[in-house]
């Protein structure tokens, strides 16, 4: 079993627990169900720097990066720092994250809102609209084709836009169809935790131009940014990078800057 598995073997139990706590409906009465979302896809489009950066305190590859820091401050520092969107991790046993996450950064910045989960049900699609989300991630390692589908087929009837995640060569032809906005590929190598650019570098020619390209996992630099643009990425998902330190928007923001040349 790699981590993916794991993970969603646990996300089953936690989703099924969820659902018997809190039916739809009263997923559907949140003050934010029927917000306007604001669109990381066309923010991404228009940007120079195309940074989304993430609030994560923990990880299976790197355990703990930081649990001082509140989302208030992450995500209003972010916005500050201008970057295109954030991504929140919402999963608590393996990142340490939760929906109150999301609730907190929504009520703290004006920025697209990624809910980063492993989703695996449509149920976490109504949960990231009532919790203020913009964007979901779904991750094609752990969906099929046709969960792929309905799920992005959801989320856009709900207008959250959708971040298809990928691997490998495989996994991206699975998954190409008109419902999703933008496509991911994630440096990281599940079984191993290694990350590589050129996992990005390889798959972004099998990527086709409608959709945003994003490369996602083991950014520190803004060398490896200057690296990716030519392949035509437009996002960079960064995490550990900005959350390691003690203020991750002065990070992010001297980072932008010295992306821009300032
Ligand atoms: O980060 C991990 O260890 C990890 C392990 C298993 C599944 C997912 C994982 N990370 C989720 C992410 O996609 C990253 O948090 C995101 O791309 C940012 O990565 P980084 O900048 O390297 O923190």
């Amino acid at each position: 079993m790699n981590i993916l598995d794991k993970i969603v073997v646990d996300k089953r139990k936690e989703v099924n627990l969820r659902k018997s706590l809190i039916p739809v409906s009263q997923l559907e009465q949140s003050i934010l169900f029927n917000r306007a979302t604001i669109s990381l896809t066309s923010n991404l489009r228009n940007s120079k720097s195309g940074i989304i950066a993430e609030h994560k305190r923990r990880s299976p590859s790197k355990s703990v990066i930081n649990y001082s820091l509140n989302v208030q401050d992450v995500a209003s520092g972010y916005e500050n720092a201008g970057v295109c969107g954030m991504s929140i991790l919402t999963d608590g046993k393996y990142f340490g994250g939760s929906l109150d996450d999301l609730l907190v950064a929504r009520a703290s910045a004006s920025l697209p809102l990624l809910r980063k989960e492993f989703i695996i049900d449509e149920y976490q699609i109504l949960e990231a609209k009532a919790y203020g989300a913009d964007v979901i991630l779904l991750i094609a390692a752990i969906l099929t084709k046709a969960e792929i589908k309905l799920f992005s087929e959801l989320a856009k009837s709900l207008n959250l836009d959708v971040l298809l995640e990928v691997h490998n060569e495989e996994e991206l032809h699975k998954s190409i169809m008109p419902s999703l906005d933008m496509l991911g590929v994630n440096n990281r190598n599940l079984k191993t935790f290694e990350v590589s650019l050129d996992t990005s570098k390889q798959l972004s020619q099998l990527i086709p131009d409608d959709f945003v390209k994003i490369s996602e996992s083991g950014i520190s630099t803004v060398e490896a940014i200057k690296e990716l643009q030519p392949y035509g990425f437009k996002g960079f998902l960064i995490g550990e990078n900005f959350m390691k330190t003690d203020n991750p928007g002065e990070s992010a923001t001297i980072f932008i800057k010295d992306l821009a040349g300032l």
